[in-house]
């Protein structure tokens, strides 16, 4: 079953044509990552997909709802990690998520489940402004997912982390994997191993659209050199 459906999509930013009729579909568990070089239409497509903002032109449907007219109810399927965290450094991690969970009209049970998840019991009462990156990055995922939703977009996760807290945080990923997942990100090796399939965006448009067969890495990098270098594309 369709999860997320694109039809035709386009994004004017200014005189900017960011995202031009992009059309996917993502099936339901599907996780796609979604790669292309610095200003190809990532974030400006993953704020549509979180409903941040809506499409110039063309729909995008996510759990059978068109996001335009149905923004409130789409939210409630979605787990976003943006570029910023949307944490408040002044509150410990633990009061962080029990303000997104009465938002959410979640338990605090559930809180003191996610906390684990993303290994921050013994930090829970700890103050955010005192966390290294890695850990907001972690508490982050926490408050994506502490409503439980059905679609996770993560964009650009693994920015600004080291090997080992990138590894950390693949971990905790790996336990949502029955969600589906829309991934952007510059770690082609890191996405190959998250991802069942790659979409390469240039331009604002779909240039590839592949399986990733076995995490590998070595295929994907064909793919996308050959989609984005000017020189090799065929
Ligand atoms: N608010 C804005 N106003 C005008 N143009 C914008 C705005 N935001 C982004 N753009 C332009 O839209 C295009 C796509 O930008 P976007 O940030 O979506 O790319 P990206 O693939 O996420 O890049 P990066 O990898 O650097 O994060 C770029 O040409 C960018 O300059």
């Amino acid at each position: 079953m369709a999860s997320i459906t694109a039809e035709g999509v386009t994004k004017r930013l200014g005189s900017t044509v960011a995202v031009r009729d992009v059309s996917f579909t993502v099936e339901s568990g599907e996780h796609v990552g979604l790669f292309g070089p610095n200003g190809a239409g990532k974030t400006t497509l993953m704020q549509m997909l979180a409903t941040l903002s809506f499409p110039s032109d063309g729909s995008i449907q996510i759990g059978g709802r068109d996001v335009t007219p149905d923004a409130t109810r789409v939210r409630r399927d979605l787990g976003v990690m943006g570029h910023r965290p949307m944490l408040y450094g002044t509150l410990t991690a633990r009061e962080n998520l029990r303000l997104h969970a009465r938002l959410r009209g979640v338990s605090t049970d559930r809180v003191e489940e996610v906390l684990g998840q993303v290994n921050l019991r013994t930090q829970a009462s700890t103050r955010v402004e005192t966390f290294s990156h890695g850990m907001k990055k972690r508490l982050a995922i926490a408050r994506a997912v502490l409503h439980d939703p059905t679609v996770l977009l993560l964009d650009e996760p693994y920015a600004g982390l080291d090997q080992r807290s990138a590894a950390d945080l693949q971990r905790i990923l790996d336990q949502f994997d029955d969600r589906t997942v829309v991934l952007a990100t510059h770690d082609l090796a890191r996405g190959a191993t998250d991802c069942d399939r790659a979409l390469v965006l240039v331009d604002g448009t779909v240039s590839r659209d592949v399986q990733i067969e076995d995490s590998a890495t070595d295929a994907l990098e064909t793919v996308y050199q050959r989609a984005t270098d000017p020189a090799d594309q065929r």
